[in-house]
C-alpha cells in the first residue's frame, strides 16, 4: 500500500477531518487521485444522454475544460456555477467588500465559485458533504493556477460551518452559498417555494445560520424563487427595515437564476453598473423586485 503514502494530494488543504472519518476520507481522496476518477475527456460525450446538453455547453461551465484537466461527477455537470457567473459574483463581492479577507463557500460542489473567490480573496473555505465533489474542487483548483487555494471541509453544512467558526482564527467576512435546488424540475412550477423545495434545509433555516456568522450573505437561487417569501423571511430574521437585494443573472442570453444579497455593503448596485440601469426590472432592495444583468467576461476588472 505504499501508494497511500506517496500521493501528491496536499491533505492539509482538507481541514477539520478527524477520527475514523479522516482515514476514510483520505483513503477515498488517494484512490480518486490514483484512478484519476472524474477527469473529463472534453471530446467524449457523457454516457448519460441527459448530460449531453451540458457537455455541448461545457466551456461555459469551466472555460479551461477543453484542456482536459477538469473533473466533474455526473451531478456536477448540471450544478457547477458557470464560470462567467462565478467570476461576476466574486468580482462584485470584491468591489462591495474591499477589506474582506475570508469568504466561505458553503455547498462548494466542483469549485465553480470557490475558484473565482480564491482569485480575489486571501482566504477561501469550501464546504461540501460529498467527498467526490471536494476531490473535483481540489483538482479543478489545480488547473486554475491559483496563488491562494481553497481550504476544503467535508461534512454537513451546518456542523462544518460551526466547526470552522469555532476552530479557525479566520473570521468569515462573507458567506456565499449555492444550495441544491432539488433537481432539474425546479422550473415545473411558476413559483419556487424556498421553504419547501430548497435543500438541504428551508431558506429561513439556512439564512438564520449564515446570519449568525456574518451579516454579508449571498445565495444563488432559482430564477422563479418566490420573492414575497424572500421579503418576509428577510424581515422576520433581520427586522422590518432590512432589505435583501435581488439580481437576476443571465449568461449567454439565458436567465440562470437570482443572486440574493443580504448586508448593507451590497445595496448600491448602480454604483458599479450605471450602464445597466436600462435593463433594471425594478428598484430592487426589498426582495420584491430585482435588477437584471447580462453577465459578461471581464466585468468589474
Ligand atoms: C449546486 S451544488 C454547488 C455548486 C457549486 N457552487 C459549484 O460551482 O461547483 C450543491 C452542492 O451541495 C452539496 N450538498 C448537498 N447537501 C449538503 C449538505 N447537507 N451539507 C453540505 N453540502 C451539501 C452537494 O454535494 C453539491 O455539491
Amino acid at each position: 500500500m505504499s501508494w497511500l503514502l506517496k500521493t501528491p494530494i496536499e491533505l492539509d488543504r482538507f481541514e477539520g477531518i478527524h477520527g475514523s472519518d479522516k482515514i476514510t476520507i483520505r483513503h477515498r481522496l488517494k484512490r480518486h487521485y490514483f484512478d484519476d476518477s472524474y477527469r473529463i475527456n472534453p471530446h467524449q460525450r457523457p454516457n448519460d444522454k441527459k448530460l449531453f446538453k451540458f457537455w455541448k455547453n461545457r466551456s461555459s461551465i469551466f472555460k479551461r475544460i477543453n484542456d482536459g484537466n477538469i473533473y466533474l461527477t455526473d451531478e456536477l455537470w448540471f450544478s457547477v456555477t458557470p464560470e462567467n457567473l462565478a467570476q461576476f459574483t466574486a468580482n462584485y463581492v470584491r468591489q462591495c467588500l474591499p477589506d474582506a479577507k475570508c469568504i466561505v463557500d458553503v455547498f462548494c460542489g466542483g469549485g465553480g465559485n470557490a475558484i473565482q473567490f480564491a482569485r480575489l480573496f486571501n482566504k477561501v473555505y469550501g464546504i461540501d458533504s460529498n467527498i467526490d465533489h471536494l476531490f473535483c474542487t481540489y483538482m479543478n483548483s489545480e488547473c486554475y493556477d491559483l496563488a491562494i487555494k481553497p481550504k476544503l471541509l467535508c461534512g454537513d453544512w451546518e456542523t462544518s460551518l460551526k466547526m470552522l467558526v469555532n476552530n479557525s482564527q479566520d473570521k468569515p467576512d462573507c458567506i456565499f452559498a449555492s444550495p441544491p435546488w432539488g433537481g432539474v424540475d425546479y422550473l415545473r412550477k411558476d413559483t419556487y417555494d424556498l421553504e419547501e423545495h430548497l435543500q438541504p434545509a428551508p431558506l429561513s433555516k439556512i439564512l438564520r445560520v449564515f446570519l449568525s456568522v456574518t451579516s454579508n450573505v449571498i445565495l444563488f437561487l432559482p430564477r422563479n424563487s418566490d420573492l414575497d417569501q424572500l421579503s418576509s423571511i428577510t424581515q422576520e430574521l433581520c427586522g422590518p427595515d432590512e432589505k435583501c437585494k435581488v439580481v437576476y443573472v443571465k449568461d449567454n442570453g439565458y436567465m440562470k437564476g437570482i443572486l440574493a444579497f443580504w448586508g448593507k455593503s451590497f445595496y448600491d448596485f448602480s454604483r458599479f453598473y450605471p450602464e445597466q440601469k436600462d435593463q433594471a426590472s425594478g428598484e430592487s432592495m426589498d426582495g420584491k423586485e430585482g435588477k437584471e444583468i447580462e453577465v459578461k467576461m471581464g466585468d468589474l476588472y
